[in-house]
Order: C-alpha cells, then structure tokens, then sequence
C-alpha cells in the first residue's frame, strides 16, 4: 500500500479569493499547498478591464503571507461592453490568462454578465486570434429550466453553437457538474478542457437535501445526482490530458450561507489536496493525482510545469480545522463527512 506521494506542485484553475477582510483570511489557504490559481473575477464591482486586473494583482500580492511563493493569473469578467483591444492588451500583459464568461444572473455577482451573445462577439474572435481561453458558468439562466438541468441544457443550446460560431476558441468549462458536461468535454477538441471541483466529486444533491437543508453543500452549479458525481470522478481519475483541478473554492461568511437565501459556495481550499488523495486512492489511481492537479491545467493555458513539489503522506485522521476566522465572520471549511488519512507534509 503506498503511504506516500509527491507530485509537482498543484495548480488551482479555478479560485475565489474575493478582496478586503476576506482576502487576507483566505489567501493562505490556498498559497501553503498551490503555486498558482486562475482567479476568478466576480467581485463587486467585476473585474473587467485591464487595469481592474492590475489592481486587484496587486491586492492579491499586498497580502501574501510573508515567503509565500505563488503567481495569482488574472481573469477579466465578460460583460457586453467589453473592449477587445483592452482585451488583446490583457494577454500580451502576460498578467491575464483568460477571460470569465457569466450568463447573467446564473450565479454569485453574476449581473453584469452577457445576456446578449451577439454583443460579445467581436471580443470572443479576438480571444480566438491570440489564443486567450474562455472560462465558461456553464448554466442557462431561463427560469422555466429545472436547475438540475440547467448544465446539460447550456451545453446543447449555448456553448456547443458558440463553439461552432468561434472556431478556434479556446475554451474551459468550468466546475462540470453532470455526466453530459463530462462526456461534452472529454470527448471535445484540443480547444476544449473542463475543471472538476472537489467537492463534486464528493456530495451529491442528498447532502444537501436529505434529512434538513445544508447549506455548506449549496453550491452552483448544484450538485446532481449520485449517477453524475460517478462520471465525473471516472473523468477527474481518468487521467484525460485536458480535465483539471478547479476547486471553485467560494468563501462565503456564515451567516450570508446559514440564511434564508444562502450564498453558493462551498470553502475547499484548505482541505483539498488531503481529499484528493483520498479519492484518487479509492479510485485506485494515485497515479493520475499529478495530472489532474499540476499537469493539465498548466498545459491548456501554455504555462510551464511547476519545478516545486508537494508531498502527501497517509497517516492518523486528519484534523481540519471546522472554520476558518476572518474580519468579515467565520467560513465553514468543506466537510467531507467521512475520515481522510492523508495531509500534506510539505
Ligand atoms: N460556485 C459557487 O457556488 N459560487 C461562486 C460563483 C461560481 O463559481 O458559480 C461564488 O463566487 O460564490
């Protein structure tokens, strides 16, 4: 039995650090274990130009942890008046490494997002032309939708006609929910890759609804069916060379989760790594964990490998701590609801 492993250091292609109070708090969270994170756009106000992405880098480096090692790549949020040129300034910065689409309404501060596709176009051919990939919410924002399927819907109705529409553009389905965005990505295209979280290929739609509501599983896109959360850890250990590692990790304070009309998102940056490498040995393959969380991803968005590495070791339960503590109230860390073995030990 192997009691451990190292790999490259992990890459986390799809991050919320969100700014202020909270930023400091959950910053070193993610900076102890991963040496990069594609960060993601939607503070209020958005972060939609160039200039809004050199800011908040900057915020985002003003509040390392002292010794930190960690490049934070920068997303600008689509919305309908954005400026291609701005957009082309963005990548030969070489600070911003993809662009956010939204559909409006469809998630956390997600207003200013694109309603009408025809607006943007000029910019998705522009990111086409010099290669900036599209990060996708993939999720119609049609209320008559059943949220369950709101991801199989987009898929047929949106992103496989954009595709069609912008040749060459390269894009990231972000945070796959279903067995559908699983087989669409899997069996897409050098254009296309999917980020898989951590905590849906742990919870299906019974924790959060069976036996009271829990809101620290209430996520978007929703978790699905048990049947789904299957495909996407036989996608997430398939060891497909364009299937990443995006936690979504989303800090929201408790009390805006345990509230009437709780925010979505579920805290997994501190836990992660440990609960990967219990799933990808369950799953009998330790031996794709490296691809998934340090190999792909940087791959798709033309980075260099991580020379640095990370090594988990299987040991007594772990302890995580329940939550974290920031100036803006304390945020539930995920909770796996079963025993992990496995910590990273350096
Ligand atoms: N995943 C979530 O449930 N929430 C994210 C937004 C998002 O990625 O949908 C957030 O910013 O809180």
């Amino acid at each position: 039995m192997q009691n451990t492993i190292t790999i490259r250091r992990p890459d986390d292609m799809h991050l919320h650090l969100r700014d202020g109070a909270m930023l400091a708090a959950v910053l070193p969270e993610t900076t102890r274990h991963f040496a990069r994170a594609i960060i993601m756009p939607n503070l209020v106000p958005p972060v939609v130009t160039l200039d809004d992405a050199r800011a908040y880098h900057g915020r985002i480096m003003a509040a390392l942890p002292a010794g930190a090692d960690f490049q934070p790549l920068m997303v600008l949020y689509l919305t309908e008046g954005t400026d291609p040129v701005d957009v082309a300034a963005a990548k030969a910065s070489g600070l911003v490494h993809a662009v956010k689409l939204y559909p409006a309404g469809a998630t956390t501060n997600s207003h200013s997002g694109v309603r009408d596709f025809d607006k943007v176009m000029p910019v998705l051919e522009k990111m086409a032309e010099i290669g900036l990939p599209l990060c996708v919410h993939g999720e119609v924002t049609d209320p008559s939708v059943d949220i369950f399927d709101r991801e199989a819907v987009f898929i047929d109705t949106v992103l496989d006609p954009l595709r069609r529409r912008v040749p060459g553009l390269r894009v990231v389905m972000e945070h796959i929910t279903t067995s559908e965005g699983a087989a669409y990505a899997m069996a897409g295209d050098e254009t296309l890759a999917a980020t898989i979280t951590t905590h849906h290929l742990i919870i299906n739609r019974n924790h959060i609804l069976a036996g009271g509501i829990k809101p620290h599983y209430y996520c978007l896109p929703v978790a699905k069916r048990e049947s789904h959360r299957l495909a996407l850890r036989r996608a997430a250990t398939s060891g497909h060379p364009r299937i990443f590692l995006g936690t979504d990790s989303a800090p929201h304070a408790d009390h805006l989760k345990e509230h009437a009309c709780g925010c979505a998102g579920c805290f997994t940056a501190t836990n992660t790594m440990p609960l990967l490498a219990h799933m990808f040995e369950e799953d009998g393959a330790l031996d794709r964990l490296e691809g998934f969380t340090s190999v792909h991803g940087a791959q798709f968005y033309g980075l260099p490998l991580s020379d640095q590495t990370l090594t988990l070791t299987k040991g007594d339960a772990a302890q995580f701590p329940a939550k974290i503590l920031s100036d803006a109230g304390p945020v539930t860390v995920f909770d796996p609801g079963f025993p992990v073995h496995w910590h990273v030990s350096n």
